[in-house]
């Protein structure tokens, strides 16, 4: 099939190059023209692994392509994605200006020929409508008679880090149209994925497929990541509750999450959750309720507690060091997760505000960000190009990202470039004894010191290893 992707973030491109590959033509289409250059050169604007090698392949094979020019991409494609950014307002909600634009451009190329429309952005409640009027704008603005189209919500729930193979082995794929006939071609357009052709387990049964209205389509969006946010910020308040009676919250999500109504996934506490999606979509959501006359309180709590979750290694870093004023804390990670080099409302940008004002010193090794033109919160701090350097003079080390390099690091050696070796270990992501060992007085997010626990812990951690405590990517 044809198919036109709008935008190449994260999702448009990921989208793109995942659609080439089982065997579409792909056309990509950004407003960025350097963007555009780069692609076109081959080379991948985001650090997404695997992404750059398939991008390369489906190019070379010709079912992959670039444009700066959205005519060109309206014309071509049967199947339009709109995948631009929806970025928060300062009010919570979300700012559907990209959208708007493109919509109105698709309106304005509209060639004739039956198209449909796909939001695969995650855009408010209420937009598939929104977006065939301002279409129809466009229409009307080109001069053109041509109005045979229908839109579509197609949400997304890739992770970063993990696109492709959330892409490939997704655990449903949910399609909100009122139109058989644009349903049929979506079907259409996912058939090798849904009957797992390029899935890790092809023996798997099909994927699922949802299809709604398009208003249900747009909630399953944002209820499904208000829903892992509040998981989230469930297990941190139990990992608060857990630091004051003296449990070990590792232990309190595995029983919680043997239990299969409740399972092991999104339980994992630290320092809070963060990144493009969850606080703007999570906020989004509140400020939806709020226009429809409704108070959601638990979803208020969700994104408060998280805010004081994102500061909990400063609580802890006060406790040990007492007064930050003139010490040095170095940050092992800057991305608000693994494997992606993103830094959207990232918790360590919170912290290094919060440490700075405080008057400490701010030093950050992360594996994928070597410069402060990453973001413009970098230029307070000193970034290092690995852990020694970032050691080195440190009075705390406090790790913000479960990078899996960073188990590998030699504590032993790290502890001797600090004199008085502390670690905050905001995502329970080190091995407590082993860091204890090598000289550091490790410091978890709920979980009691190794000292108080003694010859028990090893045992514990034992158990913990043996159970699939992280999502499968
Ligand atoms: N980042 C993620 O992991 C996920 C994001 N989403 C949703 O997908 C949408 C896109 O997110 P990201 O990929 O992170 O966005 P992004 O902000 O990384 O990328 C958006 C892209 O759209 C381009 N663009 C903006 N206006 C344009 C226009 N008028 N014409 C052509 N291109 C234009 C920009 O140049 C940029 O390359 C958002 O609604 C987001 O909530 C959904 C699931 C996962
Ligand atoms: O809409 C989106 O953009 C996407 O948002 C999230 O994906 P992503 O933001 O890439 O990353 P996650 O793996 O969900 O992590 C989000 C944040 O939660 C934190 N987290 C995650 C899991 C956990 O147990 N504990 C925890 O603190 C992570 O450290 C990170 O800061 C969702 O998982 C995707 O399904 C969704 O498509």
């Amino acid at each position: 099939m044809q198919v036109c992707v709008i935008g190449t973030g994260y999702v448009g491109l990921v989208t793109g190059v995942c659609l080439a590959q089982i065997g579409h033509q792909v056309i990509c289409v950004d407003n960025d023209a350097q963007k555009v250059k780069l692609m076109q050169s081959g080379q991948s604007p985001i650090f997404e692994p695997g992404l750059a090698q398939m991008m390369a392949a489906n190019m070379e094979a010709g079912r992959l392509e670039f444009t700066a020019d959205l005519r060109v991409g309206v014309e071509r494609g049967e199947i339009l994605f709109i995948a631009v950014g929806t970025p928060a307002l300062p009010s919570g909600a979300s700012d559907t200006r990209y959208v708007e634009a493109v919509a109105r451009g698709i309106g304005q190329h509209l060639n004739g020929g039956y198209k449909v429309i796909v939001n695969k952005s995650t855009v408010p409640i209420g937009s598939g409508d929104w977006v065939r009027r301002i279409v129809l704008d466009g229409v009307a603005e080109g001069n053109s008679e041509h109005t045979n189209f229908d839109v579509v919500s197609n949400p997304e729930f890739l992770r970063e880090g993990s696109a492709i193979y959330d892409t490939f082995n997704p655990d449903r794929i949910v399609i909100g149209s009122s139109s058989e006939r644009a349903i049929d071609l979506m079907q259409q357009l996912y058939a090798p994925i849904v009957t797992r052709q390029f899935a890790q387990y092809p023996d798997l049964p099909p994927v699922p497929v949802l299809v709604t209205d398009l208003t249900s389509a747009e909630t399953i969006k944002y209820a499904a990541n208000a829903f892992l946010a509040t998981k989230i910020s469930f297990i941190n308040e139990v990992s608060n509750i857990c630091d004051r009676v003296g449990a070990d919250v590792t232990l309190v999500a595995q029983g919680i999450g043997l239990d299969t109504r409740i399972g092991h996934k999104f339980l994992q506490a630290g320092i809070g959750w963060g990144g493009s999606c969850f606080p703007k979509d999570v906020s989004a959501l509140v400020h939806t309720a709020t226009d429809y006359g409704y108070d959601a309180q638990l979803l208020k709590s969700t994104i408060e507690t998280n805010r004081q979750q994102r500061l909990i290694a400063v609580e802890k870093l006060q406790q040990v060091l007492k007064i930050l004023k003139g010490k040095t804390i170095g940050l092992l990670g800057l991305t608000f997760k693994p494997d992606t080099d993103d830094l959207r409302d990232a918790p360590a940008l919170d912290l290094i505000d919060r440490l700075t004002h405080l008057g400490a010193k701010v030093k950050a090794f992360d594996p994928l960000i070597s410069s402060a033109r990453s973001h413009p919160d970098l230029t307070k701090i000193t970034l290092t190009t690995n852990a020694e350097d970032l050691a080195m003079g440190c009075d705390a080390l406090v790790l913000i990202t479960e990078w899996q390099e960073f188990q590998l690091l030699d504590y032993t050696h790290l502890a001797s470039l600090m004199e008085r070796p502390t670690i905050v270990d905001g995502r329970n992501y080190l091995d407590a004894v082993a860091l204890t060992n090598a000289g550091f007085d490790y410091i978890g997010i709920g979980r009691p010191r190794v000292d108080l626990v003694e010859s028990v812990l090893p045992n514990r951690l034992t158990q913990i290893d043996d159970l699939p405590l992280k999502s499968a990517a």
